[in-house]
């Protein structure tokens, strides 16, 4: 009979007499000591060189004055530190934005890659469970470079061989505990290196008031509010769809007042037509005089309404048909945004069945015709369950506002969203924290990006409406 013995190494030993001990006596062989300090002194000197290659002005900055200080003493170490600072203070001062981007930025990164990213990356890439123990040897991820900028951290990652991104996305938990930060993301930047985003702070935290209208008119994208980095929010509505999703009071129709409020110029101009539905009468009615008559809140006039943008879309692509493939907005062909407030009203909870049927296919039609002739949907939708979802695909932008369950973050946003690091969920329900920000994911990139929209007030869609008026 055959004894399997417990541990790491034994277990390859069996013994055909059962009880019998077995001694396992690992081989020792002596090392001399002064191979082992010779290691450590080689160990230490490649240290020191990786660390003046890597950092040289960090490490010129400390070794100069230290130097000085232990040849000449301490006066005639002040004598080059005392002028580089005060040059240092008055770039800092005259050039704010230059003395971050070359000196203050780096120096932090400096700071931070020394104080928390080198001291805690093994013990947190073990428990984390992302360095492996191989035949007695630990193999650890590479924390490659650190850079800062004024919200966030970008660790350099270089994989172990074999490891996947989702191996890290899955742990983007364990990564912000063991750093001390709030959230991660995670990108690939090339084969085998990641890029990991630890923001210091959150931007966002603030409400932001309702933006000014622009002073010329515009369709290119619209300023909607701050993106997570601190610059501007620019949504794109000509030439493409947008869906936004939110559960209640996540502040959807901040994005669709702003979303006006950017059009406002071009609507005054003729170039633009906003187009609403308003199936739960709550949300575009207090501007209905935007909207120059296109306002529908009952479910057969809004599909009256679609079916009328659908005509639009038909005799615009009957015209332009082999004269131009994209369309530029005109006095005679303006952009068309057709606004939905609350799509699953008219779609998935409809009880009119050959209502919801027309809604669906006008809707369809739209989305998937309407952009090359100027004729774009921005959507809000509440509840993201399985029934509403297959209208999802039909939008090539999403964005996720607060959402009540995790697996409504890749519903709204598409496969591996919440993985790389839209935490729809987690946004929080405090409406002066959470409400307007989200997650958006652009045709263009699977990187979802943190952002949020200004807050127009009653008081400011008023004074808009008053404006048309
Ligand atoms: N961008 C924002 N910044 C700060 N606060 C906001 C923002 N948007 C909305 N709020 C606040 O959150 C509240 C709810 O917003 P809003 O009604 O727009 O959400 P919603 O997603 O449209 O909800 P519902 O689906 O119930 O209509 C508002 O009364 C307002 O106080």
């Amino acid at each position: 009979m055959f004894k399997r013995m417990p541990g790491d190494e034994p277990h390859r030993i069996v013994s055909t007499t059962p009880d019998t001990a077995v001694v396992f006596k690992p081989a020792v062989v002596q090392t001399p000591a002064i191979i082992t300090l010779v290691i450590f002194i080689a160990r230490f000197v490649a240290g020191l060189f990786r660390l003046a290659w890597r950092h040289p002005i960090a490490l010129a900055a400390v070794a100069v004055p230290a130097g000085l200080c232990l040849t000449y003493g301490w006066r005639v170490a002040l004598l080059p530190v005392v002028p580089a600072l005060v040059a240092m203070g008055a770039w800092a001062v005259l050039d704010r934005p230059t003395f971050l981007r070359w000196v203050g930025w780096r120096l932090l990164a400096f700071a931070r890659w020394f104080w928390i990213y080198r001291r805690h990356w093994q013990p947190v890439m073990t428990v984390a469970g992302l360095a492996r123990h191989i035949s007695g040897r630990e193999y650890v991820p590479r924390l490659v470079k650190v850079t800062s900028d004024s919200w966030a951290d970008r660790l350099t990652v270089r994989m172990l061989d074999g490891q996947a991104a989702k191996d890290w996305s899955d742990r983007i938990e364990n990564l912000s505990h063991g750093f001390g930060s709030e959230s991660c993301r995670v990108a690939v930047a090339k084969a085998g290196r990641l890029v990991l985003t630890f923001p210091r702070h959150d931007p966002l935290a603030a409400p932001i008031a309702a933006l000014p209208i622009p002073g010329t008119p515009t369709v290119g994208p619209v300023e909607i509010g701050r993106q997570e980095d601190g610059s501007p929010w620019l949504l794109r509505l000509h030439g493409t769809h947008v869906l936004v999703a939110g559960a209640t009071g996540a502040g959807k129709g901040s994005i669709i007042w702003s979303a006006i409020r950017g059009l406002m110029p071009a609507m005054r101009a003729g170039l633009v037509e906003i187009w609403a539905l308003d199936p739960k009468l709550m949300e575009l009615s207090y501007g209905k005089a935007l909207f120059g008559g296109r306002y529908a809140a009952d479910p057969a006039d809004c599909a009256d309404l679609l079916d009328e943008a659908v005509s639009v879309m038909h005799k615009r692509a009957a015209r332009f048909a082999g004269v131009q493939r994209s369309h530029t907005p005109t006095l005679d062909d303006p952009f068309v945004l057709v606004v939905v407030d609350e799509v699953a009203f008219l779609t998935a909870y409809q009880s009119d069945r050959q209502l919801r049927q027309r809604i669906s296919a006008a809707l369809a039609t739209l989305t998937t015709q309407g952009r090359a002739v100027g004729v774009g949907v921005l959507a809000a939708l509440q509840g993201p369950r399985k029934e509403v979802m297959n209208i999802r695909n039909l939008f090539p932008d999403k964005i996720a506002l607060r959402l009540d369950e995790s697996e409504q973050v890749d519903m709204v946003l598409g496969d591996g969203a919440r993985d790389r690091g839209a935490l729809a969920d987690r946004i929080s329900p405090r409406p002066e924290r959470g409400a307007g920000v989200g997650y958006v994911r652009l045709e263009i990139s699977p990187d979802p990006i943190r952002v949020r929209a200004a807050y127009v007030s009653d008081y400011d869609i008023r004074a808009m409406a008053g404006e048309v008026r």
